[in-house]
């Protein structure tokens, strides 16, 4: 059984009467990876920043292991890493110089300074580029860096600020592939994303939330179960179907839906693995279809299911 390691309750925040954050609460379980998913907007970065101890909230608590986290708070404070949406780098100086001067900010010093700089540089994937400045890096790497930089005091849990936003694929590979070792290693993550691939790549478990409220909270398998239909088929046919063959498909097993547009047929399945059976099914009543293509359900369904909405809406 794993222990609660962050609790999140009923947080709020506005700003200029304008509500932001509206009863939000969540927990994350030791170890655990926690996908923020919202659009832009809705209130993901107040909330990381009341999470973080660097705003103050109007009202509800955090608490990381039992201990409440507030602004005033900074031994809780030092327990998490925040990798912020803002870059915070000094530009004249090297990346490991950087590095020291966070270091320094957490109490390290000497030896263990110099070591855990060299462990974190290596984390990331920048250890070659230690004596470089950062004006000379990628988006990339400058967040890599940013990430080491929450590193270096061993926090117990990361959150990390939409940390892909402006990054090239290349270090956006790199950037995932530093997460998922330290998830390997049993760090608890926060990770706020408007991109579902992301959250859905990383999260154990995913927390939507919009308008400042959270509309779910569950792993990514209960939320696909919240879905009439895992897939979706679609097949094009010789001609346009009689109605009663289309009454008889959404009768077949695993058929949640039928829609038709003249000979395109646009199939809800309970499951993918539904989808042979049903093409047979087709190619029998019907001839062989044209063409056909099944598409899995995805996190922007879920979530235009919750809202009506996409998420980049
Ligand atoms: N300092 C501020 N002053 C006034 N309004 C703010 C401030 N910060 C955020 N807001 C507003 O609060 C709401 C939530 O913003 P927030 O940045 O938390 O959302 P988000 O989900 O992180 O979006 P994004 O991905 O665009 O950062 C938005 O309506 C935003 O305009």
């Amino acid at each position: 059984m794993s222990s609660v390691l962050l609790s999140v309750s009923n947080l709020s925040k506005s700003y200029g009467g304008r509500l932001a954050v509206d009863g939000v609460s969540f927990q994350v379980m030791a170890g655990q990876v926690v996908g923020l998913l919202g659009p832009n907007g809705a209130g993901k970065s107040t909330t990381v920043g009341m999470i973080a101890g660097l705003l103050r909230s109007d009202g509800g608590s955090v608490t990381l292991n039992g201990e409440p986290i507030t602004p005033g708070n900074s031994a809780a404070k030092r327990k998490l890493g925040l990798v912020p949406q803002d870059l915070a780098l000094y530009d004249d100086l090297s990346a490991l110089e950087n590095l020291k001067l966070f270091g320094a900010l957490y109490g390290l010093a000497g030896a263990q300074l110099k070591q855990r700089c060299a462990e974190v540089l290596q984390q990331v994937r920048l250890s070659d580029r230690a004596d470089d400045k950062p004006a000379t890096f990628s988006g990339g790497m400058k967040r890599r860096l940013n990430i080491a930089a929450a590193l270096l005091h061993r926090p117990a849990l990361l959150i990390l600020d939409e940390p892909t936003v402006g990054v090239d694929p290349q270090s956006r590979n790199a950037i995932f592939d530093t997460l998922e070792a330290l998830k390997a290693q049993g760090m608890a993550l926060i990770y706020t994303s408007h991109y579902m691939e992301e959250v859905e790549r990383l999260a154990d478990h995913i927390v939507i939330i919009d308008h400042g409220k959270v509309l779910a909270d569950e792993s990514p398998a209960g939320l696909y179960r919240r879905l009439p239909s895992q897939a979706a088929l679609r097949a094009e046919l010789a001609q346009a179907p009689a109605a009663a063959l289309l009454q008889e498909l959404a009768r077949q097993p695993g058929v949640t839906s039928v829609r038709a547009d003249g000979a395109a047929l646009d199939i809800g399945l309970q499951e993918t693995a539904g989808a042979p059976a049903v093409l047979a099914w087709l190619a029998a009543q019907a001839g062989a279809p044209l063409h056909f293509a099944t598409n899995r359900a995805s996190l922007e369904d879920i979530f235009l299911t919750l809202t009506g909405r996409t998420l980049r809406d």
